[in-house]
């Protein structure tokens, strides 16, 4: 792992971790006083490796915290006609508020399909058409977890964040789009960059705030970082390692390089992966009280 300065260190992982103790203490109030206990349902079809091990976290941390946490695990034969119709049935279940499920699936089943049925008000990971339209209209939105969780690094960082310049590099559904619309809620100017976006490092270099989703292992350079810029690193890419056949994290930005310029850097690993899942915790949270009408 990249040695970023402590003062520079925008640490995920402890972030996480109270977010996660807090979510823990509020669960317990809506125990006592209201005897209802929050449920994430979280379902996996096939064996990807990556996602075996993101699952087993999710369902860890959802027990810690003192929720119902309910995995179903499906072969990669499931059709998608099997997988609608448990999606159909967690939508029914009263004691799940939260039902994810896990991406990527298997290339024979539809995603989209799968996440659309996924009642608005359980979408957990903030997918559906609903939740989309309410978060860039400004409604009450379950927002995409690992852009939440950028957001709440940014705002414990920076506070407030009107008027600053940031460019978000990658447009995914998950991430990216989602991140503009909490950055533009920020009232910062917002840049959406993508693989067309000309001469890249002149916007970079102009943002006080960089948020890089691409995938791409270090693509954005440490040059091209303002001097006092803030980075959120959301890559997370597997590269193969050392003679002992182990594989090492790295980001989407040269994160030594990019520490001499910011003033505060994510670093991975432990930087936004741990919120993603804290996050989901909060979301769960957050459907639960909603679904039982108490204020969120
Ligand atoms: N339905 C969803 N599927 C996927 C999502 C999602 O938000 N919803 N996101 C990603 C994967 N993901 C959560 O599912 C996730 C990725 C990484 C981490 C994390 O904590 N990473 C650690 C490193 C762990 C490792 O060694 O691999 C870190 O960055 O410190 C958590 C969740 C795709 N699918």
């Amino acid at each position: 792992m990249t040695t970023i300065p402590p003062e520079k260190l925008i640490d995920g992982k402890a972030f996480a971790e109270g977010l996660r103790k807090q979510i823990a203490a509020e669960v317990q109030v809506l125990r006592d006083q209201h005897g209802i206990q929050p449920g994430l349902a979280v379902v996996m079809v096939g064996e990807d490796p990556a996602s075996d091990v993101y699952v087993r976290s999710k369902c860890k941390q959802t027990g810690e915290c003192g929720m119902l946490s309910v995995e179903r695990r499906l072969p990669a034969d499931t059709s998608e006609n099997e997988l609608l119709l448990l999606v159909e049935a967690l939508n029914k279940d009263p004691a799940i508020h939260g039902i994810l499920v896990q991406l990527p699936l298997p290339r024979h089943i539809n995603a989209d399909r799968v996440l659309n049925t996924i009642v608005p008000e359980k979408d957990v990971d903030g997918f559906h058409p609903v939740n989309v339209g309410l978060l860039s209209t400004g409604g009450q939105a379950l927002v995409p977890c690992t852009p939440l969780g950028c957001s709440l690094l940014l705002k414990d960082r920076l506070g407030d964040m009107s008027g600053m310049n940031a460019v978000v590099i990658g447009r995914s559904n998950i991430v990216g789009k989602p991140m503009a619309q909490l950055l533009l809620k920020e009232n910062c100017t917002v840049t959406l960059a993508h693989s067309r976006t000309r001469d890249l490092p002149a916007v970079v270099k102009a943002a006080d705030i960089v948020v890089a989703a691409v995938g791409i292992p270090e693509m954005v350079k440490g040059e091209w970082i303002k001097d006092g810029a803030t980075v959120i690193d959301v890559g997370i890419n597997r590269l193969p390692g050392s003679a002992e056949g182990k594989s090492r994290l790295v980001g989407d930005v040269e994160t030594a390089e990019a520490a001499k310029h910011a003033a505060g850097i994510t670093p991975v690993p432990g930087g936004v992966g741990p919120m993603t899942i804290a996050c989901l915790l909060r979301n769960t949270l957050t459907a639960c009280k909603r679904l039982h009408g108490l204020e969120d």
